[in-house]
């Protein structure tokens, strides 16, 4: 039996581990798993994670590895090695990277971190990917992507919730982890494809990553414990083996 018993991961993008630390001294490990991300790891480094596990919590370790084969699978080790519940990778790296980072984790002894490939972030929009060449809606480059999550034997995909419905239909083995939540009060921020807790539930989605909605709140730990409160989970998690590790 999992520790958290909420799909929650909440997104600790702060500029100080003490920060970090502060609002996970408020918080319990049954309320949420924790996501240290870019730049939060850059300013404090493994000893955050350390910090955050010795307390409890499940580390989803967010420093979305994209790199040739090689490097990429060493990050990928190197955070398996820091014991951390989840890490991902950008799909974008393609094929071999993604095999490469998935193998090094057999190798590993010891607990291996869930492995999860980024699809489209949930900042970008068609204009978004038209920028980058390419002409299409985000869902059908989610679900090509996807698809090379799923050969090479990833874990799961990091998505919007707006996908997860087509993606639970065709990969019905992978864990969906669903960043731009956004409750009906709140701001979307940079987020361009939201979707409300429940609302992304009921479309398939496993976990959902939110960070600002909460932490800036004027009191986190109050309004994490809101959301909770507000949510639809229980049949799910008690009927989905995907939420234990
Ligand atoms: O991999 C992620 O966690 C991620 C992928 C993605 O497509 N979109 C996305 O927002 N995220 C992360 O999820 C968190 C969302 O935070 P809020 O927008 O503040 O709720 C941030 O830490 C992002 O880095």
């Amino acid at each position: 039996m999992p520790v958290c018993q909420t799909p929650f991961i909440l997104a600790l993008d702060f500029p100080t581990a003490d920060k970090a630390i502060a609002l996970a001294e408020q918080l319990q490990p049954s309320q949420c798993r924790l996501k240290v991300g870019k730049e939060l790891f850059t300013r404090a480094g493994p000893f955050v994670v350390e910090a955050l596990q010795n307390k409890g919590f499940e580390v989803f370790l967010d420093l979305k590895f994209h790199d040739i084969p090689n490097t990429a699978a060493m990050a990928v080790k190197a955070a398996a090695e820091l014991g951390v519940w989840m890490v991902n990778v950008h799909c974008g790296g393609g094929l071999r990277m993604l095999q490469a980072c998935r193998e090094v984790l057999e190798q590993c002894a010891g607990g291996k971190p869930l492995l999860i490939g980024v699809t489209v972030l949930t900042s970008m929009e068609r204009s978004d990917l038209a920028g980058i060449g390419l002409d299409c809606e985000p869902e059908q480059q989610v679900l090509r992507l996807a698809g090379l999550a799923s050969e090479a034997g990833l874990d799961g995909l990091v998505c919007s919730a707006r996908e997860a419905r087509a993606l639970k239909a065709a990969y019905p083995d992978l864990a969906l982890v669903t960043p731009g939540i956004r409750a009906a009060a709140c701001a979307a921020d940079d987020q361009r494809r939201t979707l409300n807790p429940n609302e992304a539930l009921a479309e398939g989605a496993d976990y959902l990553v939110v960070g600002r909605p909460i932490t800036a709140a004027e009191n986190p730990a109050k309004a994490l414990e809101q959301w909770i409160t507000q949510l639809n989970f229980t049949d799910k998690t008690k009927a989905k083996g995907v939420l234990a590790r």
